[in-house]
């Protein structure tokens, strides 16, 4: 089976106070060419879920149980070497932050060739044609003068879309994004998940993407996991869960967090989703 099936994940962050289980149990998949998404309140373990699949938790967090079988793989059991192989070639991670990602002090450029070369890539005139065409379709507006220049001169849109095409260089097969636009200006937010979505579901990609906005999920998302206190109360697709949602929570979560009329928009993009398959 290709994709990504987790199963049973449970993350636990061990500290002197005690240990706090963040998953209790977590089981889903994400097949080819599809792009699901994870909403849920704050704290209910989002992050958790995405950054314990590729190994990318924050200390003292620590997967405990569970599997996460990538292609046949078992991402968890891998030693440290061989998921950062996965990480960037196999897997593209984009993060909340984009400039958490790049280096300030290496030319854009010079970050591109590093990305190939830890990959054990050759670097060709072509790798830097290509790292520009991602550029240009990110929005990238001037790639070349963004590939000469660093990261601090970049607005965060701009640092998020190059972050995007980052991490699709090497053509990843799987996506994962973590709060990819929550540190942007709301009107930038929609364009850099637009392009996010047209190059990963372009590309026959598949994606994993953690975020707080349901409307983006009824714009972009295949199916959905709705998250409640480290656990997966509803998974399904969009169409079903956001019509007819079968647990209170996500009862509740549509309607604190969509307001009326935005949830009119939501049903009617549905609607017209499921009509026009
Ligand atoms: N560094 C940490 N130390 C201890 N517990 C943590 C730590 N990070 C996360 N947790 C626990 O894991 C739970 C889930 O956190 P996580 O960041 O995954 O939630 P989230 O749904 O992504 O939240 P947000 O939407 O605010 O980013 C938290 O409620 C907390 O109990």
């Amino acid at each position: 089976m290709s994709g990504l099936q987790v199963r049973d994940l449970v993350t636990e962050f061990h500290s002197r106070s005690g240990v706090t289980r963040a998953l209790h149990g977590v089981s889903f998949e994400v097949g080819a060419n599809e792009i699901v998404g994870v909403v849920g309140e704050s704290g209910s373990g989002k992050s958790t879920v995405v950054r314990s699949v590729i190994k990318l938790l924050m200390p003292p967090g620590r997967v405990t149980a569970g599997t996460a079988e990538f292609h046949g793989q078992d991402l968890l059991k891998l030693p440290e070497r061989q998921i950062r192989r996965i990480r960037g070639r196999e897997i593209g991670f984009v993060a909340q932050n984009p400039f958490s990602a790049l280096n300030p002090v290496v030319r854009i450029e010079k970050q591109f060739s590093n990305i190939a070369k830890a990959h054990g890539v050759g670097v060709d005139a072509g790798s830097r044609d290509r790292a520009l065409e991602l550029l240009a379709s990110s929005g990238v507006d001037n790639p070349e003068r963004v590939m000469r220049g660093y990261a601090h001169e970049l607005s965060g849109g701009m640092a998020q879309r190059v972050v995007i095409a980052m991490a699709l260089y090497l053509n990843p097969r799987l996506v994962i994004a973590d709060e990819p636009t929550t540190a942007l200006d709301l009107t930038v937010q929609r364009q850099v998940l637009d392009t996010l979505t047209r190059l990963t579901k372009g590309s026959g990609r598949s994606m994993l993407i953690v975020t707080h906005d349901l409307g983006v999920v009824a714009n972009y998302c295949d199916r959905v996991l709705v998250m409640y206190r480290g656990r997966l109360v509803e998974q399904g697709p969009v169409s079903q869960v956001f019509v007819q949602p079968k647990d209170p929570y996500t009862v509740s979560l549509l309607n604190s967090v969509v307001q009326p009329e935005a949830a009119e928009a939501l049903l009617a993009t549905e609607l017209s989703k499921s009509r026009s398959i």
